[in-house]
């Protein structure tokens, strides 16, 4: 039996890609399509709104009823959002596979408590190829250890909100944890004016808004004589888009607790 798959942020730059990669994956079917009560878009069938033919769902804004007739809730939108989504999804065992970005401490400790009730998948970037560099960056740091200023330079679309990005921030812990710092004491973001000399045991990150960059992020281990660069760039959302599909599916085989991409592509360890 094909898994329900509701879509929370449908209208959105990463909601139409979902839509379209529910429509290519087998197994997989669109339960409903969610956005904001007053989007001038609200009952425009789904698969238009993505390009890939009528779907047969109309766009909504009714999430009691998308959690209840799906098995699985993709949200990319903004933290709000989400918070308003997570009580629906425990009463109506609907697991949320989360990719929007930018929650605060208050805000993560409900998707713990929500996680701890249904099987919840928080992620900041859903590409295999990001989830790979972050095995890349804690082997990096392990070996190049204090000896080297790491900083860490993203790059995104001007339409993009939170600064900075999601993956930036969660490579930041990664090379933290392996050095045994604490990335809330080490991180600089951004720096102006007579800063003084570099702090070799901070953690520097740099932003970039311009254009339509999907997502660019650099992990930089800058030492005397040499340095390593890990470098990602993503070239199209569907990236993201195939990665939450996978995600989605890996889910159904949980049914409490708190899961990120690195448990669904087995990078954990
Ligand atoms: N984890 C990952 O792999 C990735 C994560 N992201 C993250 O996903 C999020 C969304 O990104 P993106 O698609 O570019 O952003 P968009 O602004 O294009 O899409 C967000 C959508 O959510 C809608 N929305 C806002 N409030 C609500 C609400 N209360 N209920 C339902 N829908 C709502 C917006 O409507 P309106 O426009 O009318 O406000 C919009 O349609 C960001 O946090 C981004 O960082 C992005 C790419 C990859
Ligand atoms: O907003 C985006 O576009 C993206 N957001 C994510 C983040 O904040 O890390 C992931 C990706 O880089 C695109």
């Amino acid at each position: 039996m094909a898994i329900n798959i509701a879509i929370n942020g449908a209208a959105g730059r990463m909601g139409r890609c979902l839509i379209q990669a529910v429509a290519e994956t087998d197994g997989l079917e669109l339960s409903a399509a969610i956005d904001r009560p007053e989007s001038s878009l609200i009952g425009v069938d789904a698969g238009e709104l993505a390009g890939v033919g009528k779907l047969g769902v109309v766009l909504s804004a009714d999430l009691e009823q998308a959690t209840q007739q799906s098995d699985v809730i993709i949200d990319f939108t903004i933290p709000e959002a989400t918070m308003a989504l997570l009580p629906l999804c425990a009463e109506n065992q609907c697991r949320p596979v989360i990719g929007t970005t930018g929650f605060d401490e208050a805000q993560k400790q409900i998707i713990q408590q929500t996680a701890d009730r249904i099987a919840t998948l928080l992620a900041p970037n859903m590409s295999v190829g990001v989830n790979l560099s972050l095995k890349l960056l804690d082997m990096a740091a392990r070996v190049l250890g204090d000896s080297v200023d790491i900083e860490i330079i993203e790059a995104h679309h001007r339409h993009k909100v939170d600064a900075p990005s999601g993956t930036a921030l969660r490579m930041g812990e990664v090379v933290a944890d392996a050095l045994g710092r604490d990335l809330k004491e080490c991180a600089i973001y951004g720096r102006e004016g007579r800063t003084g000399e570099r702090d070799r045991n901070t953690i520097g990150f740099a932003t970039v808004r311009a254009g339509d960059i999907v997502g660019d992020h650099t992990v930089l281990f800058a030492a005397e004589g040499e340095r390593v660069e890990i470098t990602h760039k993503a070239s199209s959302r569907m990236t993201f888009a195939y990665g939450a599909m996978r995600a989605s599916k890996w889910l159904m085989q949980q049914q409490t607790g708190l899961f990120d991409m690195q448990d669904v592509l087995d990078l954990r360890n």
